[in-house]
């Protein structure tokens, strides 16, 4: 009886199109879609905004630059300025949440807001059937041709139940009051990195707990031993091991670690902030009633050029696909998944970009193009220098590395890996280089200005180039 009742009051929405999730993705997929069409819906369980404006890249580039101000005052001894950095805990989060939210989350709302009521429903939707979604418990939508853009999630292991009331993710640390005292930092992966490091700098006493040694950020053992010590010797950083209990009492939540050698600490925080990864939402979609191939890992397959699943008219977009988890690939990946399902059955193959990351660390971590783990054993050539310039000199910024790798026969630039101060320029500019297919030779018919950080790419570059006529000259001879 209870059962014939919710089905009556159960609304059915016929659409040809339906996105599930309005962050990044799926407002991108949208704004492309609804040109075309009226016969859509777009579906957001949880705030309008899209987690890049609220809880990611704009938040945590705020409390970023805090952290900067106070580290650039706390160093300017060696200028021959004296200032003290003290820092406000209360304001610095007060100004993160006024940039963030009048700016940041309200251009964005702005958006939300003209999309018309008809395209937009609000609930966790599930597949329940082929071509039906379930949207909380009160919609049913049939649709023709899916979107799904529904994001991630922090990941948190079952070993932190007992300190729960005292964790933070990357969806509460901006939430906060004022900074804690104390906080463990769990993971080195790029949240752990750029918040850990920035809450040390605003005052925090700061632990962070890594498991596998790396940075695995960057791919070359050297870079990635180099950031680990640069990083860590700065920062208080465990790199092996693992968490192996927590507990909670009256003082705060305490960790118990034990190291790869065996040795086990103990130590009490304040907070815990758990920075070890992001699941995708898929998981929560009930794939399983759509027929839809999905690996052993839970990933959803599909096809990088059209962002289509299987046969299917599904099409995958952003941070749920688990693959290059970044805004301008969300971005992109929105736009061509609804190329796709404008198009279905015909495909339009997008060709993708070069993939580039930026952490923002101090010193920053950059990879654009192929990874030297996935070059490894091509033949190759290493641009290879310390990251130092006269520019770095007068900034007093000397500390790091950058490789940039080189097919050894052509010249082409084919990826690179960058750990240095502003590295995000050179980043930039080699990304311009191997999207074009050019060659160490055609980047440095440039004009570069001197005395700049640029002068450090042109130097990098000479030295490839010339491992290159030297891999051309030994072939020859042989
Ligand atoms: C702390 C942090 C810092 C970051 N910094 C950077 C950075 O500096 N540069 C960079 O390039 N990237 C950064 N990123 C990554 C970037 O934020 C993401 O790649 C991007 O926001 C992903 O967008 P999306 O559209 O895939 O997902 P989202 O914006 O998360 O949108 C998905 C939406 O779907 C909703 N949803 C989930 N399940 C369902 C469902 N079943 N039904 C309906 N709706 C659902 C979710 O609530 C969410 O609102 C950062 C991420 C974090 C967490
Ligand atoms: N600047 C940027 O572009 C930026 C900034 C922040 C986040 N992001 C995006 O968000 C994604 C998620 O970031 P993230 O840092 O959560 O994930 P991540 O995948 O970068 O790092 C997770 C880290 O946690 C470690 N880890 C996993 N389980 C652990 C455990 N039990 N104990 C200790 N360590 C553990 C992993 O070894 C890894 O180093 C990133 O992959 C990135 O794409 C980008």
């Amino acid at each position: 009886m209870r059962r014939r009742m919710s089905e009556s009051a159960m609304k059915t929405l016929n659409v040809e199109y339906a996105i599930i999730g309005a962050g990044t993705a799926g407002l991108g997929a949208y704004s492309k879609i609804s040109r075309k069409t009226d016969s859509l819906v777009m579906i957001q369980d949880g705030p309008y905004g899209t987690t890049c404006a609220r809880v990611g890249c704009m938040p945590s580039k705020l409390m970023i630059t805090a952290a900067d101000c106070a580290h650039h005052l706390n160093t300017s001894e060696f200028f021959g300025v004296t200032a003290t950095g003290r820092v406000d805990g209360r304001k610095v989060f007060e100004r993160l949440r006024r940039e963030r939210d009048n700016r940041f989350v309200a251009n964005n709302l702005r958006y939300v807001d003209k999309i018309p009521a008809h395209h937009k429903l609000e609930g966790r939707a599930r597949f329940i059937g082929p071509g039906r979604l379930r949207v909380s418990e009160s919609v049913e939508v049939n649709a023709k041709k899916f979107i799904l853009a529904c994001g991630s999630r922090p990941a948190i292991s079952e070993v932190f139940e007992p300190v729960m009331a005292r964790v933070l993710t990357s969806d509460t640390v901006f939430e906060l009051e004022d900074l804690p005292r104390s906080i463990a930092v769990i993971g080195t992966g790029i949240i752990a990195l750029e918040l850990g490091q920035a809450l040390h700098r605003l005052g925090v006493e700061t632990t962070i707990f890594g498991r596998s040694g790396r940075i695995n950020a960057l791919t070359h053992p050297a870079m990635q031993q180099q950031a680990l010590d640069l990083l860590g010797a700065e920062l208080d950083i465990y790199p092996v091991g693992r968490v192996v209990c927590t507990r909670e009492d009256v003082e705060g939540a305490w960790i118990e670690y034990e190291q790869s050698n065996g040795q086990r600490l103990t130590r009490m925080f304040d907070r815990v902030l758990v920075a070890t990864g992001r699941t995708p939402n898929v998981d929560r979609l009930g794939m399983e009633h759509t027929g839809v191939e999905v690996t052993e890992s839970g990933a959803v397959t599909f096809d990088p050029q059209t962002m289509r699943c299987s046969d299917l008219p599904i099409f995958i977009a952003g941070d749920v696909t688990d693959h290059l988890p970044l805004w301008h690939e969300a971005f992109d990946e929105g736009r061509i998944a609804a190329d796709n399902a404008l198009s279905f059955p015909n495909p339009v193959p997008a060709t993708r970009r070069p993939p580039l990351m930026v952490a923002f660390t101090d010193p920053q971590i950059a990879t654009i193009g192929q990874s030297f783990r996935q070059l490894e054993g091509q033949e190759i050539v290493i641009g290879d220098l310390p990251f130092t310039s006269p520019r770095h000199v007068v900034w007093n910024k000397v500390q790091g590395r950058i490789q940039v790798y080189l097919d050894a026969k052509t010249g082409v630039i084919l990826g690179a890996e960058l750990l240095g101060y502003k590295a995000e320029h050179l980043a930039h500019l080699l990304a311009l280089a191997i999207t074009h297919g050019m060659t160490a030779e055609q980047v440095l018919s440039m004009p570069v200005y001197h005395p700049s950080a640029e002068e450090l790419l042109r130097d990098v570059l000479i030295d490839a180039r010339d491992k290159c006529r030297r891999y051309a000259a030994e072939n020859m001879s042989h």
